[in-house]
């Protein structure tokens, strides 16, 4: 059973997918202080948040037990991703539930900061007739100039030119062909700032984005620009949005973020030329339905052992090559688990080789599933596939991936290699049609083992008696073998016999293995 906590309100159409299942239990405590959530942390499994719950390093170096943290939303500028990345903990996240809300709130705010109507609105509920007061400006014409044209971008972007605006964009992913097609000017980030008459941000707050609209943008600006930001608060550096609306150089701002939330500095909310909502960009009904269901969706899949759609620390799988890679994604597992176990010296190089179909699937995942089994061995339980590319790089392994169509007799094929300083060993796995998984070459020996079980590799001097004398030993120990394969190298030279035995094998029969004679080393692995 798996002890979720969902520390924000999360939307109950998403917590009924959780609900449903026998392998969870939700626990809802929100508004937690971050001691409390310190102190709780260890007890759960997983952790749902939307914006309000930051989730630190130092509480995710509590977190003994946490494996996901889900964040019901977009932005994740709230969780600590490195230090999720590096305990192993996969953040997850619902990119695309929200988009529409978070457009359509932008538009409301570009339209109500251009008519004054909140400004309007308060004067007549406090019975002021003061028509003269509040005389707005027209979309119509002007040129709204978009910074970051990504999901909400480009649905404001076509939301603006139906108000017959024109929209000019800029985002580093934004090609002039790609702009044309939209309809939209494709600029540079000075030009979108020096021609348009609105700005509205819809960038991710990063290192880089962070008071990317500071006194120097402003300055760039014409008179009487509008600013918008129904993104980040931070973007947009607020000591700087203050003077320009100050100094008449801004005419007004609508904002939706704060860089501090629930606010601290009202300094900004007090002036009249700027109307503000508390982060209500994606408040709607449909947009917390969509996003709960999403992410608990992939919470519920990584508790339960599968793939997750929308992975933020990890490259995202789409859903319709998630069932295309999902077997090979465990027969990698076990083929790093498999070779570690071979491997006697400090791996330094991983070679992983996918050939025939799966020279044109998405082979990260598969990667780096790979790379867990080879970890998890020495580095324990903890290495996941969030954190295994990282602690390979940590313990200064190069990991390559290659493709080649050459088949090798197999319509697909893993092999993973492992480079130490005593040389190379190389395991390769295939599904075959209708039969499952099996490993089928063990360095140059050919074999058709199922990787699953206890398994124990013995290599040995091709002579007769050897595999009775091996039967008789084990049967001492009271293990029944349940398949055997042999490959050799030549007649009477080195070979290879694969068991598959009924149950684990001790050390003390480990031992009395290899003082056979005609044995040069022999390894156990459970699978
Ligand atoms: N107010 C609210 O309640 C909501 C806010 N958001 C926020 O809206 C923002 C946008 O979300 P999405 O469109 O879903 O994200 P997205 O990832 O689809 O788009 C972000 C775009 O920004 C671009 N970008 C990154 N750095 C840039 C830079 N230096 N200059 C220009 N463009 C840059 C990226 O290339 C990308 O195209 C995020 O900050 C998200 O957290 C999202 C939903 C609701
Ligand atoms: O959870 C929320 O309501 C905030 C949504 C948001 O800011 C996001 O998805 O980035």
């Amino acid at each position: 059973m798996f002890n979720i906590l969902m520390a924000d309100p999360i939307s109950h159409e998403g917590l009924d997918v959780l609900q449903k299942s026998e392998f969870v239990t939700v626990v809802g405590d929100t508004g937690l202080i971050p001691e409390e959530l310190k102190n709780r942390i260890s007890e759960f499994d997983a952790l749902l948040v939307r914006s309000q719950t930051k989730v630190t390093r130092e509480i995710i170096e509590k977190a003994i037990n946490l494996k996901i943290i889900g964040r019901a939303g977009v932005g994740v500028d709230n969780i600590d991703l490195d230090a999720a990345t590096e305990y192993g903990i996969i953040v997850v996240n619902a990119p695309n539930g929200n988009t529409n809300s978070a457009a359509e709130h932008t538009m409301a705010m570009i339209m109500a900061l251009s008519r004054k109507i909140p400004q309007a609105h308060f004067a007549l509920k406090n019975h002021r007739w003061e028509r003269s007061k509040y005389v707005g400006v027209e979309l119509k014409n002007k040129t709204l100039g978009i910074i970051g044209l990504g999901r909400i971008g480009t649905e404001v972007a076509y939301r603006a030119k139906g108000q017959r605006m024109n929209v000019m964009a800029y985002d580093p992913f934004l090609t002039e062909e790609k702009a044309e097609k939209m309809g939209v000017d494709y600029g540079g980030f000075e030009d979108v700032l020096k021609q348009a008459d609105y700005i509205t941000v819809h960038t991710p707050l990063l290192k880089e984005t962070r008071h990317m609209i500071g006194p120097e943008a402003f300055e760039m600006m014409k008179n009487d620009v509008h600013i918008v930001n129904c993104a980040r608060g931070g973007i947009i550096d607020e000591a700087a949005l203050y003077d320009a609306l100050v100094s008449g150089k801004a005419a007004g701002a609508a904002i939706d973020v704060l860089e501090e939330e629930p606010f601290q500095d009202h300094r900004l909310l007090d002036l009249p030329q700027v109307i503000a909502t508390p982060h209500l960009g994606a408040s709607t009904v449909e947009a917390q339905e969509n996003v709960a269901i999403d992410v608990c969706q992939d919470v519920l899949s990584h508790l339960t052992g599968d793939l997750v759609k929308n992975p933020v620390n990890l490259s995202s799988v789409p859903s319709d090559i998630l069932s295309q890679i999902e077997p090979y994604f465990h027969l990698a597992e076990k083929l790093g688990h498999f070779l570690i176990h071979l491997t006697k010296d400090v791996p330094e190089e991983v070679n992983i080789y996918y050939s025939g179909k799966l020279s044109d699937v998405k082979i990260a995942p598969i990667t780096r599933n790979a790379v867990k089994g080879l970890l998890q061995r020495h580095l324990g339980s903890h290495v996941n596939d969030v954190n295994a590319l990282y602690l390979a790089e940590k313990k200064d392994i190069t990991i390559h991936e290659n493709r080649t169509s050459t088949t090798k007799g197999f319509t697909n094929m893993i092999t993973v290699e492992v480079k130490t300083k005593s040389g190379v060993r190389r395991v390769s796995g295939t599904l075959l049609n209708g039969l499952g998984a099996r490993i089928v070459r063990v360095d140059h020996y050919s074999v058709d083992v199922m990787p699953e079980g206890h398994i124990v590799i013995i290599h040995h001097q091709d002579l007769p008696g050897v595999i009775g004398k091996m039967g008789s030993l084990l049967a001492k120990h009271d293990i029944n073998i349940a398949t055997m394969q042999v490959d050799r190298s030549d007649i009477g030279g080195d070979a290879i016999m694969i068991l598959t035995i009924d149950k684990y094998l001790e050390k003390d029969g480990l031992d009395e293995l290899k003082e056979l004679e005609e044995i040069t080393d022999v390894t156990a692995v459970d699978l």
